[in-house]
């Protein structure tokens, strides 16, 4: 592994990633295949090494999101499923079929286009999409399906192998929408002349809290793979415990104590009203510490301290309770001592969602790996 000499690391515990695997394939009914859902780099904590975990813990399928993810997965990964969830221009379809990349469909015209190529030299696998409220992609008439279907089955080299949709509420106390989907879902696979051999629908929030049923022949486990709950609703709903895998450090690379009045950061924002202590930490924005970020907490020695002035795009500064030496600690994500900053918790400052907070940490930051048993 090549030596990083910058101190700021995301490190990732494939040990949880596991436990959350064997844990989901405790509780599905038996038969059910987990889809490793590894797309944005497995969701910024990396694709490979997490696929591998997955793979060991009981993952028989692979989810990206894009032909490059699939083509860098395939790579290391020369015989499983992989299913990129996405669309996947014509062009790339002779690529897939000979890697093996399964694609989705969801329109007749993509499917002709590809048949015109005439480059198809082995079979091409195809899950189609199937839009029941998603509003992204898929088909969303029963006409539209059954044509779909079978203009694929009218070439010899393209396969029919799924059929999926995916739910927009899933994650929701209200079940209103999602019984609505889960229905039309139900109705549509009845309508097709035979049932394709991978049926899925569920991503996390449906696998852990709706009927079993839905499970189908396979789930696709994102989010709480790297022990992270959907939504607040279903934390407080889990079937079994969920262990996070992603923490991000640093340590401090100035300490300076600077007199009230005095300003930092671009712009001046803060100015002390009495004498502080100031360390510097080199993270910034382009790591994918995003400006709005400022204000909140970091922990150094078990301590919340809180990100003051304005994130730069490499360093930011964090107002110290005391002196510290150069050196000392700084946990962005994760545990100190009795204290621990969560995913949620820089979630919540800028009114997002758990998922885009480690998927927007940059490649600038390397991902450790710890196995620790
Ligand atoms: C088609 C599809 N299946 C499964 C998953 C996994 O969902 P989970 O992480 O909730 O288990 C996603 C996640 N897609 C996205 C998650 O956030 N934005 C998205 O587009 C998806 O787009």
């Amino acid at each position: 592994n090549i030596q990083h000499f910058r101190p700021t690391k995301a490190i990732i515990d494939l040990q949880a990633i596991q436990n959350n695997v064997r844990h989901l394939k405790e509780y599905l009914k038996p038969n059910v295949q987990i889809m490793a859902v590894v797309k944005a780099n497995a969701y910024g904590h990396g694709d490979i090494e997490v696929a591998h975990a997955a793979i060991e813990a009981g993952a028989s399928m692979l989810a990206v999101a894009t032909p490059d993810e699939a083509l860098h997965v395939r790579k290391h990964f020369p015989n499983i499923d992989i299913l990129i969830l996405g669309y996947a221009p014509v062009l790339f379809a002779p690529y897939a079929a000979n890697e093996n990349i399964t694609l989705t469909v969801f329109s007749t015209e993509w499917v002709q286009n590809v048949q015109s190529l005439k480059t198809l030299t082995k079979p091409l696998k195809l899950h189609i999409k199937i839009d029941t409220g998603m509003g992204r992609i898929g088909v969303t008439k029963i006409e539209d399906l059954l044509h779909l279907y079978n203009t694929i089955n009218s070439s010899s080299n393209l396969i029919v192998d799924g059929v999926f949709t995916h739910f927009a509420t899933a994650d929701e106390e209200d079940e209103s929408y999602f019984n609505k989907q889960a229905n039309m879902f139900e109705q549509f696979i009845s309508a097709l002349p035979a049932k394709p051999r991978i049926v899925h629908a569920a991503n996390t929030a449906t696998m852990l809290m709706k009927d079993k049923h839905l499970q189908f022949d396979a789930v696709r486990f994102g989010i709480s793979m790297y022990g992270l709950a959907p939504s607040a609703y279903v934390k407080t709903k889990l079937p079994f415990p969920l262990q996070t895998a992603f923490s991000l450090e640093t340590e401090l690379i100035e300490v300076k104590q600077i007199q009230a009045g005095q300003s930092i950061g671009y712009g001046a924002t803060f100015t002390a009203t009495e004498p502080s202590y100031i360390g510097t930490i080199p993270i910034g924005y382009a790591d994918g510490l995003i400006r709005k970020y400022s204000g909140q907490h970091v922990l150094l020695d078990g301590i919340r301290v809180p990100i003051v002035g304005r994130i730069c795009m490499d360093q930011c500064m964090i107002l110290l309770p005391t002196a510290y030496n150069i050196g000392e600690k700084v946990t962005l994500i994760g545990k100190q001592k009795e204290e621990e900053i969560t995913i949620d918790e820089w979630a919540s400052k800028v009114d997002t969602i758990n998922y885009e907070v480690p998927c927007i940490i940059t490649s600038r930051v390397p991902r450790i790996y710890n196995t620790k048993q």
